[in-house]
């Protein structure tokens, strides 16, 4: 390969799923460079490398065609408009998307609010199901720590990511309902793809690949 491929990989919670998972294979991502403050990493494989990005950050890359594949959760992808070509779940990352409220509050308590308050990260998939829903709220924008909204009054319920739902525990929140799930996927830059199918798919096998023969 002449020039280097890039792959666009997830900081946070994926990356620390993704990294110990590619380990020992072509796609191992170098230690020494990941204990650094590096963000572009080099692979066991001479020619390509890893961008770590944030998940929200990480679509862009890919779209624009500056990393030939990327790992995010579908949640992110959900919440943006790229036009992106996803070509595998990749099983792991697992959480669904909820509406929580305080212990007692149920869904029919927040229906009949006149004016209900939603503390979310995921504005987009709030108001579609609040659309099918036929229901209509204050969405009130939190990046992180929505847990505490509901319990200071900031908000009467989230709609956050759940996994094993001792956070919500931790702050006396239950489920109401669940709008979604959510997975890691593997991306790639729609018209990159397409028009460069002997240089992106090779890499696109070789990362399947790699998390096939260490599942
Ligand atoms: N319990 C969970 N909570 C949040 N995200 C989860 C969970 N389980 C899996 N995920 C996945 O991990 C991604 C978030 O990872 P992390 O919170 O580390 O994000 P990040 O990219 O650092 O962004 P931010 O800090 O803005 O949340 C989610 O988009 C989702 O796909
Ligand atoms: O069901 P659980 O396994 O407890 O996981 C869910 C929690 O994890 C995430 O937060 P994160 O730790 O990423 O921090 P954040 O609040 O900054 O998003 C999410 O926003 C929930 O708060």
């Amino acid at each position: 390969m002449n020039q280097t491929l890039l792959i666009a990989f997830p900081k946070g919670r994926l990356g620390d799923e993704l990294v110990p998972k590619l380990a020992g294979t072509p796609l191992a991502l170098d230690t020494a460079a990941l204990k650094s403050r590096v963000l572009r990493i080099p692979t066991a494989t001479p020619g390509v490398a890893a961008l770590l990005l944030k998940g929200a950050d990480l679509p862009r890359y890919v779209a624009a065609g500056v990393a030939s594949l990327g790992i995010v959760g579908s949640d992110t992808l959900d919440e943006m408009d790229m036009d992106l070509l996803e070509l595998a779940d990749l099983g792991f990352g697992a959480c669904r998307l909820s509406l929580c409220a305080k212990t007692g509050v149920t869904l029919e308590d927040l229906r009949a609010k006149p004016h209900l308050r939603l503390a979310t990260k995921f504005p987009k998939a709030t108001e579609a199901w609040l659309s099918r829903e036929g229901l209509t709220a204050e969405l009130v924008p939190l990046s992180s720590s929505a847990e505490l909204a509901p319990l200071l009054g900031l908000a009467d319920a989230i709609v956050d990511l759940v996994q094993t739902g001792g956070t919500l525990k931790a702050h006396g929140l239950v489920e109401t309902a669940v709008l979604g799930r959510s997975s890691a996927r593997l991306v790639a830059a729609r018209g990159a793809y397409l028009s460069e199918p002997g240089r992106i798919r090779p890499l696109a096998d070789m990362l399947l690949g790699a998390l096939k023969a260490k599942a």
